[in-house]
């Protein structure tokens, strides 16, 4: 487990890797089932390293902020979980779904309870879950995520948030499918709109990796002390990111990488070593299961050479 007790020169490293993963930068497709996600620069890369005493390591674009998607589903999770407690788990599971982000096929056997809060399904209900208590959803989970990521730099993206929206009917039907198991108690009209800003949010991958440092932390914040989340749910949290942070490649990426974490659509992969550091990679082409094909690789290749996984 860890890095061995051993100190890095990981900018070192970082540039290493990126050298020697040029030969997969044209692999892959940025996401254009969102229309706005079509205009990003396919070239960019970034990646930043937050130490829990507080180093910091960063190569290319880390600096760049981009639409971190599905990482938004990790906040909410927590955001949820941190106030409701284990009830959520009456609405939502905690098994890998081994399908696509969006598949409906399961619910359907599964009577409108999502396999997990990651898939589409699951994030929806968690999506639910805040309306019902949050006075203003929006504005209460911007808050949450500036205060993990301690910026108040973190915005939505209205234009990606409306062009999903447009585009949205596979996550419409999500939502009126689980209403009809009762597994939906506000507006499906609200819960989407709440949904699509979440994973509209941007951040970079300084950013990121700041706000997943307590997760590395059983729960507190190392650099401000804030108790975020008891170990019990950090832990928690840690083993639903390895079993279900990666769509249908959850198993690939806990063989490969072996870091709990979790991609987006966008590009991002924001992943962590209890006891050690968080690690936001970005690189917008994506593979055939949705996630960042040269992020992927990058972070095989870090943690083989730094020797650092959970297992
Ligand atoms: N907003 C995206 C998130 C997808 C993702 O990053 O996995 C969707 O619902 O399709």
């Amino acid at each position: 487990m860890k890095a061995l007790g051993m100190t890095f020169d990981y900018r070192k490293i970082f540039r290493e890797i990126a050298d020697d993963t040029t030969d997969m930068n044209d692999l892959g497709h940025v996401a254009d089932y969102i229309p706005e996600l079509k205009h990003i620069n396919p070239e960019k890369f970034g990646v930043h390293l937050t130490t829990l005493d507080n180093h910091h390591y960063d190569f290319g674009d880390a600096s760049e902020k981009f639409s971190i998607q599905s990482i938004a589903k990790v906040f909410s999770l927590i955001l949820a979980f941190k106030n409701e407690g284990v009830s959520i788990w009456n609405r939502v599971g905690v098994e890998p779904s081994g399908s696509p982000f969006n598949s409906l096929v399961q619910l359907e056997y599964e009577k409108g309870i999502p396999r997990n809060p990651f898939i589409n399904a699951g994030a929806l209900v968690v999506s639910d879950i805040l309306i019902s208590y949050l006075e203003n959803p929006k504005e209460e989970f911007l808050s949450f995520v500036r205060l993990l990521a301690n910026s108040n730099e973190i915005n939505y993206n209205k234009s990606v948030a409306e062009s999903e929206k447009s585009t949205g009917e596979r996550n419409s039907a999500l939502v009126h499918f689980m209403k009809s198991f009762g597994n939906i108690e506000n507006d499906p009209d609200q819960v989407l709109d709440f949904y699509f800003y979440l994973c509209s949010v941007e951040m970079n991958c300084i950013e990121l990796s700041r706000a997943f440092l307590f997760l590395a932390n059983r729960g507190t914040d190392p650099l401000t002390n804030n108790k975020i989340l008891t170990p019990s749910k950090a832990k928690r949290v840690n083993a639903i990111m390895q079993m279900c942070g990666f769509y249908d490649e959850a198993g690939d990426f806990a063989f490969k990488v072996g870091l709990p974490g979790k991609s987006g659509v966008g590009g991002g992969i924001a992943a962590v070593l209890p006891g050690e550091y968080s690690i936001a990679v970005w690189s917008p082409r994506l593979n055939s299961k949705g996630n960042s094909y040269k992020g992927m690789k990058f972070l095989e290749k870090f943690t083989t050479k730094t020797n650092s996984s959970i297992f």
